[in-house]
């Protein structure tokens, strides 16, 4: 662990193996931090939060610039243990590593443009000045499938904003975390500022959450870990930040480029094996192009090379464990008990020992009631169901408790418009599988989240507002 600019065993000296999904052997052991970590940690960052938070936007911007340098001039090394840990392949994992990066970068940018405000008073008398300051301490708690990213989304504008951070990493991806920190401690940002507590989930989110000294609490993970957190921050009043679970729709029309239709279903679907809060769980195609789409989509998907990931050819990796694995055979055996039709995939390739890989699954004659039509499957699995009409779809779309990303495929400027407007979600992807960038509000409506992470917006989580109203 990285605590107070020192790296340290665990207070109990007990660690946990780290393993690799692939091929379930350990790769490494990290310790098992606790309650007593975390406190040790929240009074690290409290101490360096009295000099961190006083230094200029462009101090901190200095030296997140040299954070973002570090990260990249070691990119390959932390490529490498992300996908030794997490499994995605090594052209993913590459792309993760920038995608981190660029938030730091922006971030380094955006802290100088925290600005506030004057407004006119009603007295002459009186000056009205809106200030905005850091709002303290963060506990950011990270999910396992962007273990390097979903951390410097959060990080970096915390930091630039003038907090400073405990990070608590996924128990299953704790290296790429460390490695991160590694990269601060490089960039000569303070000791104290970052820290890192790897370990029992439940002991130091208990910890970090009753610690009236974390004012805020940013969280990326399911939604019934979010909800958990939620509860627990109310009991010393935490400002929170929720990015949970998703489960998108996939919508194309008729009049859509069907090529371009197929390959962001691939980009959407598959990406990460499946496991993106933003990957598509539902396709919905228009009646009279079903066919034609679903012949074009299985004949796409067979080309996939599963593989280790850091095998150059290697398209789609592992999930991450066994629990994955039998969730998204659960949604398979439902979806076909329902009348459901395996087009391609539909079973586990055991010729990868001890890993849990998954030939991407194409099943078409979904129904609503299925399993994989209601509950986020996190896997390499698409289901197809057939639509007639926009309100038709747009109301089968919207009828779930979550909220995150939607996709909709059309050349017709009214139907993009009309469709955007209407689904409830916070990211719409209109002939755009892949939308997520650093200077966009990335979040959920509904049980998707609160808040939103990227751009502007994104540092806005970590300031509170004050006005001081000046009498003269
Ligand atoms: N909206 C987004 O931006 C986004 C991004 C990535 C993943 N996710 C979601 O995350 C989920 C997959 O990630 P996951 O399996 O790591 O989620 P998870 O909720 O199981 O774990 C997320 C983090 O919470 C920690 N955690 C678990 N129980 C805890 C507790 N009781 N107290 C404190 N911390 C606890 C875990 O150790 C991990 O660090 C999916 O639902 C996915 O959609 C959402
Ligand atoms: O899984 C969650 C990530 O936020 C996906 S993305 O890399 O930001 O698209």
């Amino acid at each position: 662990m990285y605590i107070d600019g020192k790296w340290v065993k665990a207070v109990s000296n007990e660690s946990f193996p780290v393993i690799n999904p692939a091929n379930g052997q350990q790769i490494g052991s990290v310790p098992k931090g606790g309650a007593e970590d975390a406190k040790l940690a929240v009074d690290a960052a409290e101490k360096a939060f009295q000099t961190w938070s006083k230094m200029t936007a462009d101090q901190r911007g200095h030296l997140l610039r040299r954070w973002y340098e570090t990260i990249l001039d070691n990119k390959q090394e932390i490529a490498e243990t992300l996908v030794l840990e997490q499994g995605k392949p090594m052209k993913e994992a590459l792309g993760e590593i920038t995608y981190a990066a660029s938030f730091v970068y922006w971030y380094a940018e955006e802290g100088k443009r925290v600005y506030g405000e004057t407004i006119p008073a009603s007295h002459p008398d009186k000056r009205i000045l809106v200030l905005k300051q850091p709002v303290g301490v963060v506990a950011a708690i990270t999910p396992w499938n962007f273990p390097a990213a979903m951390i410097t989304r959060k990080v970096a504008p915390a930091l630039a904003a003038g907090c400073t951070v405990v990070i608590k990493p996924a128990e299953q991806t704790p290296l790429t975390a460390l490695k991160l920190a590694e990269a601060a401690e490089l960039a000569g940002i303070p000791k104290g500022v970052v820290n890192v507590v790897t370990g029992e989930p439940a002991e130091i989110g208990d910890q970090l959450l009753k610690d009236s000294r974390v004012r805020k609490v940013t969280f990326t993970g399911s939604t019934e870990v979010g909800k958990h957190l939620m509860r627990k921050a109310a009991d010393t009043v935490k400002k929170i930040s929720l990015e949970l679970g998703g489960h998108a729709p996939f919508i194309i029309f008729a009049d859509a480029n069907l090529d371009l239709a197929v390959q962001g279903v691939l980009q959407s679907k598959f990406r990460n094996s499946g496991q993106t809060c933003i990957c598509t769980n539902r396709v919905y195609v228009e009646k009279s192009i079903a066919s034609q789409f679903i012949e074009k989509l299985r004949d796409a998907s067979e080309k996939l090379t599963v593989g280790y990931g850091l095998e150059p050819e290697t398209e789609i990796g592992p999930l991450i464990d066994e629990d994955a694995y039998k969730k998204v055979e659960s949604h398979i055996q439902d979806a076909v008990q329902k009348g459901g039709k395996i087009e391609s995939g539909g079973k586990r390739l055991t010729e990868f020992e001890g890993g849990y890989f998954v030939k991407p699954t194409i099943i078409s004659g979904a129904t609503e009631d299925m399993k994989i039509m209601q509950e986020e499957t996190f896997g390499p699995v698409a289901p197809v169901m057939e639509f007639e009409e926009l309100e038709e779809v747009v109301k089968r779309a919207n009828n779930t408790p979550y909220g995150l990303a939607a996709y909709a495929y059309t050349e017709n400027l009214k139907t993009a418009v009309s469709i955007a407007e209407q689904l409830e979600y916070g990211i719409v992807g209109i002939n755009d599988a892949l939308p997520s960038v650093v200077q966009a509000p990335f979040g959920g409506f509904k049980e998707s989240g609160i808040g939103r992470e990227g751009g502007h917006f994104g540092i806005d989580e970590f300031l509170e507002i004050k006005y001081v109203s000046l009498k003269i």
